[in-house]
């Protein structure tokens, strides 16, 4: 997927939202990924399916969309953050019906959600840090429109006192912008093949984000053997290398024992997709 040279508010939003979709598609497609849904199977869940992933995928595209519009050209105020999070709550129903009720990808709706928008303002364009800045500064304004929900990351944050979905979107996405793309274009220079470089910025991110799925499934045990074992496999060499094979393997295994699953690092590295493909300035 390329972006074409178009210039204009509804081409451009059309690409961001087509490349949003592909990320989510390239992410749940990749695969061996540790207790996540990928090409072999459902990995640590009995509720999804590659399949549910990928309808789910394609239902967002309109929200995408919506959120790309929204955004053009408007000031980062209490009003775009308002309608950002009402077109955000209509994509999770969106979602919800596509997957018949199946929670596929509300943490990637909001991570993605938020760098769409920013993408879409003029000015940022192709520049990584100016949308990652502007994400946090939408994802730092109150939402007074939000329903109160104590959700199972809100819990996780409480219980275990570390920063969630929310935290990382207002720190301005530092899993992606500090580890993710650089591990993703450190491994493609050192030779690994794309899939073996997408496999090491998600280790990358496993190796330090407080993950509040793994917290909620499998408590601090699995949220400590998602990091070192992430670690092991970028220590070992990546996953171009024999050594980083053995060690993901070992951890993929690790993680469907503890029935732990990363969701919140897949969406960061669908987060990570997205924006290497916003960067390429011979694209846009
Ligand atoms: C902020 C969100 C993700 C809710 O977060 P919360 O932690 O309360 O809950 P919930 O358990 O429902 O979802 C968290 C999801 O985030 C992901 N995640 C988990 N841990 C992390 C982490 N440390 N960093 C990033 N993402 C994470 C996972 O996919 C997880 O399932 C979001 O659903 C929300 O509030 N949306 C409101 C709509 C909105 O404002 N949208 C604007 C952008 S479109
Ligand atoms: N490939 C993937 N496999 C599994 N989860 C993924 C994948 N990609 C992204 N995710 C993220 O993981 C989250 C799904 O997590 P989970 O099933 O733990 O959700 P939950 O609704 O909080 O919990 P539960 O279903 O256990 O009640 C989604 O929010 C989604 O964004």
């Amino acid at each position: 997927m390329r972006l074409q040279p178009q210039t204009g508010c509804l081409p451009r939003a059309r690409q961001l939202a087509s490349l949003a979709t592909q990320s989510l598609i390239d992410e749940a497609r990749l695969s061996p990924k540790p207790g996540l849904v990928d090409s072999r199977g459902s990995g640590a869940h009995q509720d999804l399916t590659l399949d549910l992933m990928e309808r789910s995928a394609h239902s967002l595209t309109p929200t995408f969309y919506a959120l790309a519009l929204q955004s053009w050209q408007r000031p980062v105020d209490i009003a775009l953050r308002q309608s950002v999070g009402r077109l955000g709550r209509e994509g999770e129903s969106q979602m919800l019906q596509a997957t018949g009720g199946v929670n596929t990808h509300r943490g990637a709706i909001w991570a993605l959600g938020l760098l769409v928008s920013a993408a879409a303002m003029p000015g940022n364009e192709a520049d990584v840090q100016a949308i990652a800045d502007t994400a946090a500064q939408l994802a730092q304004l109150p939402d007074s429109m939000a329903p109160k929900v104590f959700s199972n990351g809100l819990r996780a944050t409480h219980r275990y006192r570390v920063a969630g979905a929310r935290e990382e979107a207002q720190a301005g996405f530092p899993h992606v912008t500090r580890l993710a793309l650089p591990q993703l274009r450190l491994s493609r220079r050192l030779g690994a093949n794309e899939s073996e470089a997408q496999i090491d910025a998600l280790m990358a991110i496993m190796t330090s984000l407080s993950d509040t799925c793994v917290l909620t499934r499998a408590g601090l045990n699995g949220l400590e053997a998602m990091q070192n074992g992430a670690r092991a496999v970028l220590m070992a060499g990546g996953c171009a290398h024999p050594q980083g094979r053995a060690a993901l393997s070992r951890l993929d295994k690790q993680m469907l024992a503890l029935n732990a699953s990363p969701g919140g690092a897949a969406d960061l590295l669908a987060a990570t997709l997205l924006l290497d493909r916003i960067a390429q300035p011979f694209l846009l």
